[in-house]
């Protein structure tokens, strides 16, 4: 039986709804093998992220090495990266070891606002990590960063799409889920040449954490599977609703998605046919 296998080089979140705790969940439930190596510890629950606590770049290094240089990985996911020493040092890996599947989701602030990249770091993910990305998975809030754009209509994301697209990404996936007083949400694949579009009904609920890690981590599972951008998309845009409209009702703040939905809900439907 061939085993496909994913990594997250990503950072740890204590409360377990985001970070590598929301993707190997994510990957597993997929049947993906998962491996991590960490990036930073945060302090965090659904109330916040407490405590930031950056690894040294080596340390990051040799997580990576210790994976390449034995397990290897179908598919790469980079999430919370924090400084500039980190993304260079991960680009260099990934180049090293070749790896041309890479989902970049390029965290940059919490939900509740806490910063989870450092200010200087934006360039660094635009000039060594954007390049080696086959796809990147930006929130609204993020494409506006990354492009130096205002974003408030569909033509803005298409527009924002292109100009990611022209600093080396593949594929450009721009999120729906930080429009405003919409109860469709879309989210906007580019590959380049043309726009496709996955929409979604906005569910009201408060437990939202970790959404975007677990979406991009469903991406990173069906690459690593062999799917195509498009269908990994697809996948992803289901998974994250079930794991959404199933939310887990624990802590006293923004409680996390759920990541057992999803298979949950076609375990059901085998049993119904
Ligand atoms: N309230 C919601 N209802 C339905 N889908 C949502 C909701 N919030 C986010 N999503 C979906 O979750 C995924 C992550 O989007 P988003 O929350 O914008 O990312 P991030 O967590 O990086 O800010 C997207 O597919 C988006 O459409
Ligand atoms: C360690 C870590 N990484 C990423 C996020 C972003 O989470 P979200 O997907 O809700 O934006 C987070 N809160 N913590």
């Amino acid at each position: 039986m061939s085993i496909s296998k994913a990594l997250t080089i990503a950072g740890s979140d204590s409360g377990g709804g985001a970070g590598i705790q929301a993707d190997l969940k994510t990957f597993q439930e997929l049947n993906v093998y998962g491996m991590s190596a960490i990036t930073a510890i945060t302090a965090q629950n659904t109330l916040g992220v407490h405590g930031v606590f950056p690894l040294t770049a080596e340390a990051v290094v040799q997580q990576i090495e210790a994976i390449g240089s034995d397990l290897g990985a179908d598919a790469i996911k980079t999430g919370m990266l924090f400084n500039s020493e980190i993304i260079e040092a991960v680009s260099e890996q990934i180049k090293i070891f070749n790896w041309s599947k890479v989902i970049v989701d390029p965290v940059m602030i919490a939900k509740g606002g806490a910063s989870l990249l450092q200010d200087e770091a934006v360039e660094a993910v635009k000039n060594h990590l954007l390049p080696l990305a086959l796809i990147v998975t930006p929130n609204i809030p993020e494409a506006e960063v990354l492009t130096g754009m205002k974003i408030h209509t569909l033509d803005d994301r298409r527009a924002a799409a292109e100009i990611l697209h022209s600093l080396g990404v593949k594929n450009v996936v721009i999120k729906g889920g930080h429009v405003e007083n919409e109860n469709q949400l879309v989210d906007l694949l580019y590959d380049g040449t043309e726009f496709s579009y996955f929409s979604s009904e906005r569910i009201e609920t408060k437990n939202t954490h970790g959404t975007g890690c677990t979406f991009a981590a469903a991406i990173t599972a069906e690459m690593a599977k062999g799917n195509t951008v498009y269908h990994s998309v697809e996948t992803a845009v289901s998974f994250i609703q079930e794991a959404i409209k199933e939310d887990l009702e624990i802590g006293q703040g923004h409680g996390p998605t759920n990541h057992w939905a999803y298979q949950q809900k076609k375990r059901q439907s085998l049993h119904v046919e």
